[in-house]
């Protein structure tokens, strides 16, 4: 014996209704079926719908009922062969005069029992059922139809009625023989008390009907079919890797059904799983697809939770005082007043120190709950022994569920590691001692993110997404552009990791696109909306995708002015900028201790020789307890090439601009040329060794005329041009004494100074060729011979490369 129930949506449309008789065609089974069918898709609300207008006198139920009697018409004349539609065609009609007498009887008397309505929501399963019977009895599927309301006894409760399970049991019991290869077409969700009068089995009630037959009949199976195949990891409207649960326990499907997963309605299934009767939840429109299997005793081979499931618009409810310390009796109250309220408590936590009792409840009674309990706390408010109740709005659960997570260390570990890294604050969080199920109360704002956080830390093996926001396409920003484009399948394949470019932006325009930037299309960024930073950040956030990462390529001060709202919403800041860290102390200090506090990243590995591994490596011989003494280095990729090419043959200022046209200099050359790019390097190396450096203590011996320095880069250059006799004698001087020309950079002690020396052929950093720099620490372990980094220290190639290993370092945490 096996039950079978078909829902709305598997009956909606005679295609639909076609798809059912292929799949009991394709059942070839010599055990009985029966078949439990739902009224047509929609019908039951405007059902409802007829009978509340005409209890307000509202005479348009006519119109409603003309339309819903045309399509059920409709249905079975395409259904049923002509020669033969005349009995079904009556019927329907029949049926539906019968629905307008009862809706013109309560129009006329503005009266509408719940017995009255459970007698016009009959209607929609009667009619769809005998539709379903025509056809297949026309079609070749021979089959009895049986009255629901004849076989399931219930109590008067019109609306929710509660079944007499012995009396229905014998009933049907007596009308479907085990042993026969039989088909019975039953109408779901209605039944009759024993008067024999209509009742309904309440939400989910086409479910109920099916686990009752199947439970009377101890079917071997009970398939729900419906539009979608199966009960998924998580809501595939809000995760678009959700995947279809194979195999699920009851209690399990009960917890996710519970927090929102609306394939079905556990409780109905009770009588079918007190029988151990495996429920399979099938699609009707993609049949042979698996679907996912309820029964008990299921041993999860992966992972310790099956799905994640939210439940929107709740609000948090708090009772809060020093007085409930010790004392008996605050909850009783608090439970007591609101379950008198009639208003169900979906959630509860209390911290042990008896301080405070929070309950989450639906949004919608949140005002009346609150009213509620401040009269019935009035006496102990008024004494100052508890606080006025608390409501918070806006709020959701986000739940993980699963069996294995019973004695099984680290999964809320996980869970809140996850959230906490994405910014998502959990206001309430809530496990019960079955440890099936870990709930967190959150803004309704983070919903998305939350659940496609967690689908991604437990479910998605294959890869963790990564969504990047840059701005500044110039020199280094089109190379970083270019390169993440060669790489992003690399790195899904490769690494784990989906990178998407979600936004991109220089100082004309900004592009969006939330799921990701075709980067072989980044031309329409030119003829995307005027740039506006204050906007652009504004998006980030209120986008607010997992694992955010703002990348700025720029040179900007109001770029780097944004990076603190960023670390606010646990956003990744990843900068080739040296703005912000080499701004004020307390300002670099401040930033770097919001993303620490954030669990964020701030990484700009590329503020020192561009690519190279000067930042990571200070670092590591901090964390492995080792300290920096002294930091001698050459810091500058553009000083570097210019006294490596500059011999007199071409004027100084010809050789700057090469630097500028191969792109090692700062947008703005005078940076680099009057030694500001150096002494911001020096003092960020020196701050991350722990010295509390500013600018103004960095001793700058400039080799440039200050004539050079003064106007703007035109005037820069043309000076340069002027003053050429003074760089000649640098370099004239320096080739005699046999020596070459370094900008250096020193730091001991706490203090920094930089300038241009004369280096001898001895010295580490005479051998120093091209646009290289090269940096010496000094440390407790490395006290003689010092660490030595050497290598390409700027050009935008490599600086891009180094900001992109930052961003892949930020997606790896
Ligand atoms: N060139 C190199 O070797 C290295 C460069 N860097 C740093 O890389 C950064 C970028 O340098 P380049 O690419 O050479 O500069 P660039 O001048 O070629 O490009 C700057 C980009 O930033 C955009 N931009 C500037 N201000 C903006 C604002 N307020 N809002 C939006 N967009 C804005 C511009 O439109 C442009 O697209 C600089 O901070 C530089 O210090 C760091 C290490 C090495
Ligand atoms: N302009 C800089 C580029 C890297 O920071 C340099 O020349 O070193």
């Amino acid at each position: 014996m096996q039950v079978l129930k078909f829902g709305g949506s598997s009956v909606a449309t005679p295609d639909a209704i076609r798809s059912v008789a292929s799949i009991l065609q394709a059942k070839k089974t010599n055990e009985p079926l029966v078949v439990v069918v739902s009224a047509l898709g929609k019908i039951t609300d405007q059902l409802l719908q007829c009978g509340s207008l005409a209890a307000t006198g509202n005479v348009t139920y006519k119109e409603l009922i003309q339309s819903i009697t045309q399509r059920h018409l409709d249905m079975a004349r395409e259904l049923v062969p002509v020669a033969i539609q005349s009995s079904i065609l009556s019927f329907i009609i029949q049926q539906f005069n019968e629905l307008e007498d009862i809706c013109n009887s309560v129009y006329h008397l503005k009266e509408l029992s719940d017995r009255t309505i459970a007698r016009i929501l009959s209607f929609g399963e009667q009619l769809s059922s005998h539709i379903v019977s025509t056809y297949l009895n026309t079609h070749g599927i021979t089959n009895t139809w049986l009255d629901a309301t004849k076989h399931i006894v219930t109590d008067s409760n019109y609306l929710k009625a509660v079944v007499n399970f012995p009396a229905t049991n014998k009933s049907i019991q007596s009308v479907i023989p085990k042993q026969s290869d039989g088909l019975w077409i039953v109408p779901g969700f209605i039944a009759s008390d024993e008067e024999g009068r209509i009742t309904i089995l309440g939400r989910g009630g086409s479910d109920y009907t099916a686990a009752i037959f199947a439970a009377a009949l101890q079917a071997s199976v009970l398939e729900i079919w419906t539009d979608v195949s199966g009960m998924m990891t998580a809501d595939p409207r809000e995760v678009k890797h959700a995947k279809v649960i194979s195999r699920i326990s009851y209690q399990e499907a009960m917890e996710l059904s519970h927090f929102g997963a609306k394939v079905i309605y556990p409780p109905t299934l009770q009588p079918a799983m007190q029988l151990n009767i495996p429920v399979w939840i099938k699609n009707t429109f993609a049949p042979e697809d698996h679907g996912t299997i309820i029964e008990s005793n299921i041993v999860h081979t992966k992972g310790t939770i099956c799905g994640i499931s939210s439940i929107a618009n709740i609000s948090l409810i708090s009772l809060e005082g020093s007085g409930m310390i010790g004392i008996p009796g605050y909850s009783k109250l608090l439970f007591e007043t609101l379950a008198s309220c009639e208003i169900n408590v979906i959630l509860i936590t209390q911290a042990s120190s008896e301080h405070s009792i929070c309950v989450g409840i639906e949004a919608s009674i949140a005002t009346k709950a609150k009213k509620a309990l401040d009269k019935a706390f009035a006496y102990e408010i008024n004494r100052g022994m508890v606080n006025p109740i608390v409501v918070e709005q806006d709020l959701s659960i986000i739940a993980l569920v699963g069996d294995n997570m019973k004695n099984h260390a680290g999964t809320s570990g996980k869970m809140f590691g996850a959230l906490g890294r994405n910014g998502i604050n959990v206001r309430a969080i809530s496990q019960g001692s079955s440890e099936r199920n870990i709930s967190a109360v959150i803004a309704s704002a983070d919903v998305k993110k939350a659940i496609n956080v967690l689908h991604e830390e437990f479910f998605e093996t294959t890869y963790k997404q990564v969504n990047v926001f840059i701005i500044g396409t110039g020199n280094v920003g089109s190379r970083l552009l270019a390169q993440i484009k060669q790489q992003q399948a690399y790195l899904q394949k490769n690494a784990n990791i989906q990178l998407r470019v979600i936004g991109i932006a220089n100082s004309r325009r900004m592009l969006f696109e939330e799921h990701g930037i075709d980067l072989n299309q980044l031309d329409r960024l030119d003829s995307a909306e005027p740039m506006d930073l204050q906007a652009f950040i504004n998006r980030i956030q209120t986008m607010n995708l997992r694992n955010s990462v703002f990348v700025d390529v720029t040179a900007s001060n109001s770029v780097a002015n944004t990076y603190a709202d960023l670390f606010l919403k646990s956003i990744s800041v990843v900068a080739c900028n040296k703005i912000a860290c080499s701004s004020a102390y307390n300002n670099y200090q401040h930033l770097k201790g919001m993303a620490t506090d954030r669990h964020t990243s701030f990484l700009f590995e590329t503020n020192v020789g561009a690519g190279l591994p000067v930042i990571g490596t200070l670092n590591d011989l901090l964390r492995s307890g080792d300290a920096i003494n002294e930091i001698h280095a050459v810091l500058s990729g553009t000083l570097n090439f210019v006294f490596n090419n500059y011999d007199g043959t071409r004027s100084f200022a010809t050789v700057v601009k090469q630097a500028q046209d191969e792109g090692y200099t700062e947008p703005d050359p005078r940076l680099d040329l009057g030694g500001t790019d150096v002494m911001r390097k020096i003092m960020i190396l020196a701050r991350e060794a722990g010295a509390r450096l500013e600018m103004e203590q960095i001793v700058n011996h400039s080799f440039m005329p200050a004539s050079c320095m003064e106007g703007s880069v035109e005037n820069f250059y043309s000076e340069m041009e002027r003053q050429e006799a003074h760089f000649k004698k640098l370099y004239t001087e320096a080739t005699a004494n046999g020596k070459k020309l370094k900008f250096v950079a020193n730091y001991k002690n706490g203090e920094a100074a930089v300038g241009l020396q004369q280096i001898d052929p001895q010295h580490d950093f005479y051998h120093l060729y091209g646009k290289d720099n090269i940096v010496l620490f000094y440390t407790n372990r490395y006290k003689d011979q010092p660490m030595v980094i050497k290598g390409a220290g700027a050009g935008a190639e490599v600086t891009a490369s180094g900001v992109f290993a930052d961003i892949i370092r930020a997606a790896s945490v």
